[in-house]
């Protein structure tokens, strides 16, 4: 089964995420208020193309049930959390303007490219892949951290996003969907592998984000340019 297969092997990213300074600190509510900021500045960028990638998915797979999949969950997106996000920057009196200042970090960049080329290099069923452990990690740390409750309303706030009985729906309906696309005769070997590789690095992305808000990540300060596809849009 693709699911029990792939987590094994991104198992270490996993465990680093559920024990992070980041969501240590979201937990026990003193998270500075700089690192959860920029984590929802770079998160922006993230979502947006987030989105984007699942109608080219939905586009470009022959799978009836991976289409549908991809074009709901482009909807849910649309009106969940972006949503959500919205009301953060709300409360957080995150501006257009700061958002226009704030150079996309290179993780976020590097995560949102990684999904794009799997459907250049690859096909949509590895894209497909790349997807997945966006929505199953938060929704296993946000089983592991509703226990716990963070004193801090707004980190709550975030935490509960994840602890929903309909996250846990629907990446009970993901997970099916791809394991059924990945046992399938016409999936060769070498796509099963590809899959599996673009879950590890997604899951190493997802890893690294954490670090990239914590550690308030930017481009080598001796770079004179920013990337100009890093800017914002
Ligand atoms: C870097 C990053 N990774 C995962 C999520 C969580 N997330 C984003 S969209 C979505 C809905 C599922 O399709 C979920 C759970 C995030 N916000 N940022």
């Amino acid at each position: 089964m693709f699911t029990e297969i792939a987590l094994a092997q991104a198992r270490p990213y996993w465990e680093g995420s559920f024990t992070h300074p980041f969501i240590k600190e979201l937990v026990a509510g003193d998270l500075a208020s700089t690192a959860f900021r920029y984590y929802l500045l770079q998160d922006r960028y993230y979502l947006e193309h987030f989105s984007k990638i699942h109608l080219l998915i939905a586009q470009q797979s022959s799978d009836t049930q991976v289409k549908a999949l991809m074009y709901q969950s482009a909807n849910n997106l649309a009106d969940g959390e972006q949503m959500v996000r919205h009301d953060f920057f709300q409360e957080l009196q995150i501006k257009p303007a700061e958002i226009a200042q704030t150079p996309i970090a290179p993780t976020a960049y590097h995560y949102v490219s990684h999904m794009y080329r799997q459907l250049v290099e690859h096909t949509p069923n590895v894209a497909l892949a790349s997807l997945l452990p966006c929505a199953w990690l938060y929704q296993a740390i946000g089983q592991r951290l509703a226990t716990k409750g963070s004193p801090n309303q707004l980190y709550q706030r975030w935490i509960d996003t994840y602890a929903s009985d309909e996250m846990t729906e629907s990446v009970q309906t993901f997970k099916q969907i791809i394991n059924h696309v990945y046992a399938d005769p016409k999936t060769t070997p070498a796509e099963q592998q590809e899959m599996v590789d673009a879950f590890v690095i997604s899951s190493a992305m997802e890893y690294n984000f954490w670090g990239m808000a914590y550690e308030l990540e930017t481009w080598p300060s001796d770079a004179k340019i920013q990337p100009k596809s890093a800017k914002p849009q």
